[in-house]
């Protein structure tokens, strides 16, 4: 490099030094745990969880619980949280907690589930062992996780989030009943198993229904003032007198229209302030929130779609060109099938048959990219099924148009 690329102070001019928006942006992420000051609405909730876990102090068995609530409700902040708060307190009673967080939506199988649970607990001074990544049966893995447990705790917590991810529920079974069985002799387990669907319970097999006694606590969504507050909370990750007076109780009103996401909120309240530093800006006005709307929502849906197979992608595309422009739109199962032969006609792709665009329309559903109604002869009778978007049409369509081969429809 020659003295003429660097400037005065021997700095690469190539990067920027000066960062006129953020202070500290770290307390935008969602995995940033904001003190118990400053968590908003949720003091009863923490209290039902606290309760149940409360045994834990004198290390005894907590009760299990089911925590339900639409996404961003604080389900696994408070989860977490009441933990980490309980894990504190059993220390000054000479009670060793351990606290084991696993997202199902990652660890799915039961194997991998035990995998992380035992790796995560496993302190090998203590308990002579290690966890191998790959190699070990099922039950070899269950076999270390039990000695891990009786060797490294007095009380673990088992944090499972998105539950209902899981393939198999045969793992819920084993571990609630460890202590039972006699897997476990000189430790206890608490299950936290949080979703944001509040049917998951229904979906349990019988023997696990029959054996998972549990409490269950249902999280309501924030409304606007409630996110506002959260928002305000997090105000110190801008630098002072960045943020323009409309901000936060815009990006609160445009979460809570949605339905009260606190990470959503916090999702647009970053992105604001990122679009307006790229744009060189010295504040964040609400025109950088509404960009960041439509950022954040064009993201997320991406994600939920991200691995969707190029045919599935054909099938939701024929249901927006279908809605007309509308979110609200309902359209047939048969209107999107007419739709989508000349779609996959245009993109050169075998034509699948009706039956099998009716799968790939329950996938969506499931996936809650969009939501399928059934009427008159049930589930599996495609043609009497009405379909609609989760999500506005025009994000959807951009998104959509993110892959290659759709791209060549517009
Ligand atoms: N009451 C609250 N006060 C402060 N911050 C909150 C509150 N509730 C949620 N948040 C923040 O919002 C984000 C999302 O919260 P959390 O992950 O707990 O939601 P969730 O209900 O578990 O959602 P999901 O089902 O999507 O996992 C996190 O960054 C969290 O810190």
């Amino acid at each position: 490099m020659t003295s003429d690329e660097t400037d005065g102070g021997g700095r690469d001019p190539l990067f920027r030094y000066d960062q006129p928006i953020f202070a500290n942006e770290d307390i935008l992420k969602i995995s940033h745990l904001p003190g118990p000051d400053k968590i908003v609405g949720r003091d009863e909730h923490m209290s039902k969880v606290a309760q149940a876990l409360n045994p834990a102090i004198f290390g005894r068995e907590p009760t299990h619980l089911f925590i339900f609530g639409k996404t961003g409700s604080g389900k696994t902040l408070s989860a977490r949280l009441v933990s980490e708060r309980l894990q504190s307190e059993a220390r000054r009673e000479d009670v060793n907690v351990e606290i084991a967080v696993i997202d199902c939506g990652e660890q799915h199988t039961e194997a991998s589930v035990i995998k992380t649970l035992a790796s995560q607990v496993n302190d090998p001074s203590k308990s002579g062992m290690s966890i191998p990544e790959r190699g070990l049966s099922t039950g070899d893995y269950y076999n270390r996780l039990w000695q891990v447990l009786d060797t490294c705790s007095d009380v673990t917590i088992v944090i499972l989030d998105e539950i209902d991810m899981l393939r198999d529920d045969e793992v819920l079974r084993k571990l609630s009943r460890a202590g039972e069985n006699q897997k476990i002799v000189d430790s206890r387990l608490g299950i936290i198993g949080i979703s944001n669907k509040i049917d998951y319970p229904e979906e349990l097999t019988e023997r696990v229904k029959s054996s998972f006694a549990h409490d269950e606590l249902v999280f309501p969504s924030y409304d606007a003032n409630q996110l506002r507050e959260i928002l305000e909370n997090r105000k110190d990750a801008f630098k002072p007198g960045v943020l323009t007076d409309d901000v936060i109780p815009l990006a609160s009103a445009l979460a809570a229209q949605e339905h009260g996401d606190a990470r959503k909120a916090i999702d647009i309240l970053r992105n604001a302030g990122r679009i307006a530093q790229k744009e060189g800006a010295d504040t964040v006005s609400d025109d950088h929130v509404r960009a960041a709307k439509e950022k954040s929502e064009a993201d997320r849906f991406s994600e939920l779609l991200e691995g969707t197979a190029t045919q599935s992608k054909a099938v939701l595309y024929s249901l927006v060109l279908q809605t007309g422009g509308r979110k609200t739109a309902e359209v047939t199962t048969n209107k999107i099938y007419r739709q989508y032969l000349t779609v996959a006609d245009d993109l050169d792709m075998d034509q699948l048959s009706e039956r099998r665009v009716q799968e790939l329309l329950q996938e969506l559903d499931f996936l809650n990219v969009i939501q399928s109604e059934v009427r008159g002869r049930g589930r599996g009778q495609g043609v009497h099924g009405t379909h609609r978007l989760l999500e506005d049409p025009d994000i959807v369509k951009r998104v959509l148009l993110r892959d290659s081969r759709i791209s060549t429809l517009e």
